[in-house]
């Protein structure tokens, strides 16, 4: 076993998180289960607050909300001392609702809507990254007609191509995301941005990707980015208060997932910044970074009940679980590979390989592929690591499949955040169409 977080495997032979049986947990609040370790959160916000300080420059660490959001983690974001990214309304409305300090979120989207933007003025949330012209039309004509003042980063690409999945690699050029250096579009939006009166540019943007382990391609970003600086310095005076390098950082998911230690990263692109700097004679500008992944990823494990056992003799054997694609997407939509154990037998052998299957009515509704496990008895529990971050946040309702409960367990005790959702939840907004020409029971 991987021992994430508080993990461990307790006297009866079951996997234990935050001091909580896990089996106890499974049979408290029903399957599938979200359980989060808090104590791997604390521990990895800390990590990144010490390697900040040890740095000796101004930062924010924004927890970026989309890995996982609900009133509970917004929280205990605020209370770590973290900033928060979010993009959209639905995660705005959340943070201010967990009376998250507005000053401090950000707003992120390529497609932010006229009202998103206006409800980020009226709340006087900390900045708005502007991410293309059209947005950036909308934010100054908003501002001048509410004459309100509003911080704003600009988002570039800054032309690093991260080496992770395509769908998860945003720093390219050929990205929806942000202004390009290469056309002159970022050098443009700086030139608007400076000459208005209500929006005060902060500072500059980028996003290379997610789930990366090497710390090359943020000292590339960070370099690429100081090339386009020395442009702006000379050609606009300008150089930025705030340099904000995204999120990305990876964790561990299979094994043979190897990441660097969270200060790694940041020692290094904060180095890369300090020494560019240094050649422009300038100060370090405020580093900014948006971990998600990196905050929740590992302290979160889905609890399944095993159901079906489909055995084709000489092929393969599928166990079925009581969730899949519904809770966990990741699989389907980037191969992405997970480990599990039997949490309810966590210290026997492994005897058999088995791939588990989801209850959707898709053939690509697998969570794992040949994972090695004791035995698979109908009834056992699989606990899967490493579901923290886009996993409840990606959850949807499939095969109209209820979204599952979240649980916090810290210190021998546990309280659930989110409630599973209910048939009820279902068909609450819903009603018949009054035009539908077939009435049931009539011929
Ligand atoms: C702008 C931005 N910031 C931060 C993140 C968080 O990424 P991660 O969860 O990989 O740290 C993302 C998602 O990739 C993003 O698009
Ligand atoms: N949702 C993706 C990461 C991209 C999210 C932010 N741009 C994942 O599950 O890995």
């Amino acid at each position: 076993m991987n021992n994430y977080g508080t993990q461990r495997i307790n006297e009866m032979g079951r996997l234990e998180i935050g001091g909580v049986d896990s089996v106890l947990l499974g049979e408290t609040y029903g399957t599938p289960l979200f359980i989060y370790d808090v104590k791997d959160i604390r521990n990895r916000a800390l990590e990144f607050h010490e390697a900040f300080k040890k740095q000796q420059v101004s930062y924010q660490i924004a927890y970026a909300s989309k890995a996982f959001s609900c009133i509970a983690m917004m929280e205990l974001a605020n209370e770590l001392g973290l900033s928060l990214d979010v993009c959209s309304d639905g995660e705005l409305h959340t943070a201010l609702a967990a009376g998250f300090p507005a000053e401090k979120i950000h707003f992120h989207g390529n497609n932010k809507t006229p009202d998103e933007l206006e409800m980020a003025v009226e709340e006087k949330i900390g900045c708005i990254v502007v991410d293309n012209f059209t947005e950036l039309t909308w934010l100054m004509a908003l501002t001048e007609s509410k004459k309100t003042e509003m911080d704003v980063l600009i988002r570039i690409t800054p032309g690093v191509e991260a080496h992770t999945h395509e769908y998860i690699s945003t720093g390219q050029e050929d990205s929806k995301f942000g202004f390009d250096l290469n056309s002159g579009q970022a050098d443009e939006a700086i030139r608007l941005l400076l000459s208005h009166s209500y929006l005060k540019l902060q500072g500059v943007h980028s996003h290379i990707g997610s789930q990366i382990f090497k710390a090359e391609g943020f000292e590339e970003a960070v370099k690429e980015i100081y090339r386009s600086i020395h442009g702006w310095s000379v050609k606009m005076d300008y150089y930025p208060n705030v340099l904000n390098v995204g999120g990305g950082f990876g964790i561990r998911y299979a094994e043979g997932d190897s990441p660097l230690p969270l200060g790694e990263y940041i020692d290094r692109m904060v180095e890369t910044a300090k020494a560019e700097a240094a050649a422009m004679n300038k100060p370090v500008p405020e580093i900014w970074v948006e971990p998600g992944r990196a905050l929740v990823g590992e302290a979160g494990t889905t609890l399944y009940s095993i159901g079906a056992r489909k055995d084709i003799p000489q092929v393969r054997t599928y166990v079925s679980v009581d969730g899949g694609m519904t809770d966990n997407i990741r699989p389907a939509l980037y191969q992405a590979e997970y480990t599990a154990v039997l949490a309810n037998r966590a210290a026997e052998k492994t005897e058999e390989t088995v791939s588990v299957a989801g209850k959707c009515c898709e053939s690509g509704d697998m969570l794992i592929w040949d994972l090695k496990l004791p035995t698979v008895h109908q009834g056992d529990y699989l606990a899967v690591f490493s579901t923290g971050a886009y996993g409840y946040s990606m959850a949807n309702n499939y095969n109209r499949i209820l979204r599952p409960a979240v649980v916090f367990v810290e210190d021998g005790e546990h309280e659930c955040v989110i409630e599973r959702e209910t048939f009820t939840d279902l068909t609450r907004r819903e009603k018949s169409y009054s035009k539908a020409g077939f009435i049931a029971g009539q011929s």
